[in-house]
């Protein structure tokens, strides 16, 4: 029961170091002013950061997913397998709904988190150079924000996170457990690491793929509000907006950047979180489980 939450602790860590520049490059992407743009595409944006502010602007606003790493891995993990014990049956429609549970339940982490996040990367970026009070860490941004708008600030952009992530983390696991079945993935299996690692990566692009289009509206409402202007009077209204001033591409912005990040955080997630588990439960767990898939997975009951 408790491993499923340790387990994703140790997992999420090993995603965030590894996909964190790829998330930084997406935000940047999706609110950029079109008029006057910074970046041409992913890979200048990539080059420009790293020219301008070094390798460690690529980890600008690490600190928040790090700070709430530890809670959402873990209560992503631990709200999945143990939803899914509680539902009984290890089936995929079972599958997709512990995951899509855990994808809401950790919504409240992760909308703050992001907040955040999506705050420092972008402070001293063009338009928002001026117009962001400099922000010393992750903390002090939901501090000052905290200080300035209370709770309501704080959690702003919540339904189109809730939105996004509670049917993105359903097809997150039902991928995984599916490609893992598709390819045999056993404990004694030479290739099985490779295996969970390409489960894990596809798990996060088709999670991604599932709901993009939110994740560019939550990233501009999050983003909205800088220095007090506010442009959005909230989802539909940002929607329309985006889609009258650029057309449907305004959707997919970044989402090169988004996908190149997917694979292999999730990828390190995953097989992290499944060899974690793996070593760690004992006989005793593995006898009383029921018979489930033939590796222990995150979520196999
Ligand atoms: N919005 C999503 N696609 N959520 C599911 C994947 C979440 C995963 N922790 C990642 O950051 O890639």
């Amino acid at each position: 029961m408790a491993l499923d939450f340790l387990a994703g602790c140790v997992g999420g860590a090993a995603g965030v170091l590894v996909g964190h520049p790829f998330d930084t490059v997406k935000v940047r992407l999706q609110v950029q002013n079109v008029e006057k743009p910074l970046y041409r595409g992913t890979f200048h944006c990539f080059q420009s950061i790293i020219k301008q502010e070094s390798a460690f602007g690529l980890y600008k606003g690490i600190g928040s997913p790090m700070m709430g790493l530890t809670f959402i891995n873990a209560l992503v993990f631990g709200v999945q397998g143990n939803t899914l014990r509680a539902l009984g049956k290890d089936t995929p429609l079972n599958q997709f709904l512990a995951g899509s549970a855990a994808g809401a339940i950790q919504c409240i982490i992760c909308c703050p988190m992001e907040l955040a996040k999506t705050r420092m990367q972008l402070q001293g970026t063009g338009e928002y150079k001026l117009k962001t009070k400099n922000y010393k860490n992750s903390l002090d941004c939901l501090i000052k924000i905290y200080r300035k708008e209370g709770l309501r600030g704080i959690n702003r952009g919540m339904v189109s996170t809730l939105i996004r992530e509670t049917p993105s983390f359903g097809f997150y696991f039902l991928t995984y457990d599916c490609m893992t079945r598709y390819l045999g993935c056993e404990a004694e299996d030479s290739y099985v690491i490779p295996k969970l690692l390409f489960s894990g990566g596809m798990s996060g692009i088709v999670s991604w793929l599932s709901t993009y289009p939110v994740d560019v509206i939550k990233s501009r409402l999050q983003a909205d509000g800088v220095g007090g202007v506010t442009q959005y009077n909230g989802i539909l209204d940002c929607v329309r907006k985006s889609y009258h001033e650029e057309g449907w591409r305004v959707f997919t912005r970044g989402l090169t950047s988004t996908l190149l990040r997917a694979f292999p955080v999730n990828a390190a997630t995953f097989a992290t979180v499944t060899v974690f588990l793996m070593y760690m439960r004992s006989e005793d767990d593995l006898r009383e489980c029921e018979p489930g898939p033939v590796i222990q997975q995150p979520s196999s009951l």
